[in-house]
C-alpha cells in the first residue's frame, strides 16, 4: 500500500513538474489520435455501407442510452423497450453508449446473414468469452472456430441420438417431480421443472443425477444462478465488462460439481453389469474411457449443464403457464393424451409424434416465449448486414470488426406484420394453417449453431407435459394476493442469458 502510494504521489509531483507547453501538446496528441480513429472507422465503414439509424441520445457518448438500457433489464422491460427502438422501417438500429457500438436487429434478412450466409464474420468473439468464462469455461457456447468444432465433436455424438434408456431415466425422475407437486400446495414451476431438467440431463448424458428433486439444497443451481445474472450486465459494458472480477464463490462450487463428476466415472465401483455399460456409454463415460483431458471434459459437461438444463425447463415453465391461464386447452390436450397414450402408461416414442395438439403447444411456446429470446455475436472482421440503413431501411448495414450484434429473436417471433394481429396471443391452433418463414422461427437457431439438443429437447417438453396432465386434471395459476384460477396479469420477460419469467409462477396442481 505504501509503495502504492509513494508511485501516486511521485507520478502527481511528475505532472506538476511538467512544462504546459509539454502538457499541451500532449492533449492536442491525444485529441488528434481520437478524431484520426474516427476518421479512419468512418472510412472504412462507409466502404462496407451506411450506419444503422441510431437510438437517440441527448448526452455525450450515449450516456443516457446505457443508462436507459441497464434501468430497462433491471425493471425486466428490455424486451418492451427492444420491441420500441426496433419499430423502424429496417428493423435494425444502432445503440452508442461510452464508444462502444452495439447493433440490434430482428429482421429475418439480416439473422440469416449472421448465422449463415456470413457465418465466418459473426462469432461469440473475445469478450464474450472473457465474461463468460467462469460460466461456460472454454465450452461450445463460448469459443469459435478450432475450439468450437473440437466441442462440437464431442457433443454431437452423444446429442444426436436418442438411447433406448433416455424414456425410462426420464420418467423416472418425472415420478420425482409428480410426487413433489402432488401436495394441492402452489410450488415456484421454474423451480420446480429446473431441477427436473437438470435431474434428467446429468443422468442421461454424465450417468449420475444431480438428484436435485430430491433435496432442498441446491448450490449448483443456485451458483449457476448468481453468474448468469452478473454476466449478462457485464455484457452491456462489452470490453470494460470483461475486466470486471467473476464470482470466485460461485465458480468453485460448479468446479467442485464437476470434478467430483470425474472422480466418480473414473473410479465407478458399479456393480451392476447393465448400469455399467449404460454409464461408459454417456459423454462422460466415454470421455474417460478414451483418456480425454479433465480440462475438455469439463467444457463439454459444462455445455450440457447449461444448454440441457435452462431453456428446456424455461419453456416447459412458459408452456405450464399459458396451459394455467387456458383451461379449455387443458382439456382438449387431456383429450388427445387419452385417445393416443390413454392416462395410465407412460408415452412412448410412438405416442408422442401421434400428438400434433401436444406438438403446435410446444411450437407455440417456443414462439411466444423463446428461452434463448436475444443473442449475441461479435464482427470477427470488416462485414455488413444485407438490410437495416437509408430512407427506407433497405440498404446494407456497414459493420466493423468488434461490433457486437444482437438478434431479437423474441421481438422477431411477435411480429405482427410475419406472424398475424394477434401475434401477442398464445394460440396452439395457428400452427395448423400457419407456416413461418425458415429465418422467422429460430428458438434453436438455424445454421451451423445451431442447437445440438434440439430433438432431445423437444421430447423432454412433450414428454413431461403429456405426463403432468395424465397424472393432472388441471392446474392453477396462483397470485401473490393469493387469488387462484384466472389469467392472473402478464408476467415480464427477465434477460440473464436466457429470457425467463421475470417473477415465480406459481402454480396448483389439481388431481
Ligand atoms: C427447449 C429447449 C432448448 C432450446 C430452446 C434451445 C435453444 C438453443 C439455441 C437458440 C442455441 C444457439 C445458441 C447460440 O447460438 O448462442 C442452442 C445451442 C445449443 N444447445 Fe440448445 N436449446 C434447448 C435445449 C437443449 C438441450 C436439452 C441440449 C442438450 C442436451 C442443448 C444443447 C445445446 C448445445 C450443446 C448448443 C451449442 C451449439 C453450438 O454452439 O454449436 N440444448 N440451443
Amino acid at each position: 500500500m505504501g509503495l502504492i502510494a509513494e508511485d501516486r504521489r511521485s507520478i502527481v509531483d511528475r505532472v506538476k513538474t511538467m512544462s504546459p507547453i509539454f502538457i499541451g501538446a500532449m492533449v492536442f496528441y491525444l485529441l488528434f489520435a481520437l478524431l484520426f480513429r474516427s476518421h479512419q472507422r468512418r472510412q472504412r465503414l462507409s466502404k462496407l455501407g451506411e450506419r444503422a439509424p441510431s437510438v437517440p441520445s441527448q448526452l455525450p457518448l450515449g450516456l443516457d442510452v446505457l443508462i436507459t438500457a441497464v434501468k430497462r433489464i433491471h425493471a425486466d422491460q428490455f424486451f418492451e423497450w427492444g420491441r420500441e427502438i426496433l419499430n423502424v422501417p429496417g428493423r435494425t438500429v444502432e445503440l452508442s453508449m461510452l464508444g462502444i457500438s452495439i447493433v440490434m436487429t430482428d429482421d429475418p434478412n439480416n439473422i440469416k446473414a449472421i448465422l449463415s450466409t456470413k457465418f465466418s464474420s459473426f462469432g461469440k468473439g473475445e469478450t464474450f468469452h472473457e465474461i463468460w468464462r467462469d460460466l461456460m469455461l472454454d465450452s461450445v457456447f463460448a469459443t469459435d472456430g478450432e475450439v468450437w468444432h473440437t466441442n462440437k465433436d464431442y457433443l454431437r455424438e452423444h446429442t444426436a441420438k436418442f438411447r433406448p434408456t433416455d424414456y425410462a431415466i426420464t420418467e423416472k425422475h418425472a415420478q420425482h417431480l409428480i410426487r413433489n407437486i402432488s401436495d394441492g400446495q402452489p410450488h415456484d414451476c421454474l423451480n420446480e421443472i429446473d431441477r427436473f431438467s437438470l435431474d434428467v440431463v446429468s443422468d442421461v448424458f454424465f450417468g449420475t443425477s444431480a438428484g436435485t428433486l430430491l433435496t432442498e439444497e441446491q448450490p449448483i443451481r443456485e451458483s449457476v444462478e448468481k453468474m448468469y445474472n452478473a454476466n449478462t450486465q457485464k455484457l452491456l459494458l462489452g470490453d470494460l465488462g470483461a475486466l470486471l472480477p467473476g464470482n470466485k464463490a460461485a465458480s468453485k462450487v460448479v468446479d467442485d460439481y464437476l470434478n467430483d463428476l470425474i472422480d466418480t466415472a473414473s473410479s465407478d465401483t458399479t456393480k451392476d453389469p447393465t448400469e455399467k455399460a449404460r454409464k461408459e456409454q454417456t459423454l462422460l463415460g466415454s470421455m474417460v474411457v478414451r483418456g480425454t483431458s479433465r480440462k475438455l471434459i469439463k467444457d463439454q459437461l459444462m455445455a450440457i449443464l447449461l444448454g440441457g438444463k435452462d431453456p428446456a425447463s424455461i419453456a416447459i415453465t412458459w408452456a405450464l403457464y399459458q396451459l394455467a391461464r387456458n383451461p379449455d386447452m387443458v382439456e382438449t390436450l387431456r383429450k388427445e393424451i387419452e385417445s393416443t397414450v390413454g392416462m395410465s402408461n407412460p408415452p412412448e416414442p410412438h405416442n408422442l409424434k401421434n400428438m400434433p395438439y401436444l406438438h403446435n403447444i410446444v411450437q407455440e411456446t417456443l414462439r411466444l416465449h423463446s428461452p434463448l429470446g436475444f443473442n449475441i455475436r461479435t464482427a470477427l472482421k470488416d462485414t455488413s448486414l444485407p438490410t437495416g440503413s437509408g430512407p427506407e431501411g433497405k440498404d446494407p448495414v456497414g459493420i466493423l470488426k468488434g461490433t457486437h450484434v444482437i438478434m431479437a429473436n423474441a421481438s422477431l417471433q411477435r411480429r405482427a406484420d410475419l406472424v398475424g394481429p394477434d401475434a401477442d396471443t398464445f394460440n396452439p391452433r395457428r400452427w395448423e394453417s400457419w407456416k413461418p418463414a425458415i429465418w422467422a422461427y429460430l428458438p434453436f437457431n438455424h445454421g451451423p449453431r445451431i442447437c445440438l439438443g434440439k430433438n432431445f429437447a423437444v421430447m423432454q417438453v412433450e414428454y413431461i407435459l403429456c405426463r403432468l396432465f395424465q397424472e393432472f386434471k388441471g392446474v392453477t395459476l396462483v397470485s401473490e394476493d393469493g387469488g387462484e384460477g384466472g389469467k392472473g396479469t402478464e408476467v415480464k420477460i427477465r434477460i440473464a442469458l436466457n429470457t425467463k419469467p421475470a417473477e415465480a409462477i406459481m402454480l396448483r396442481f389439481v388431481k
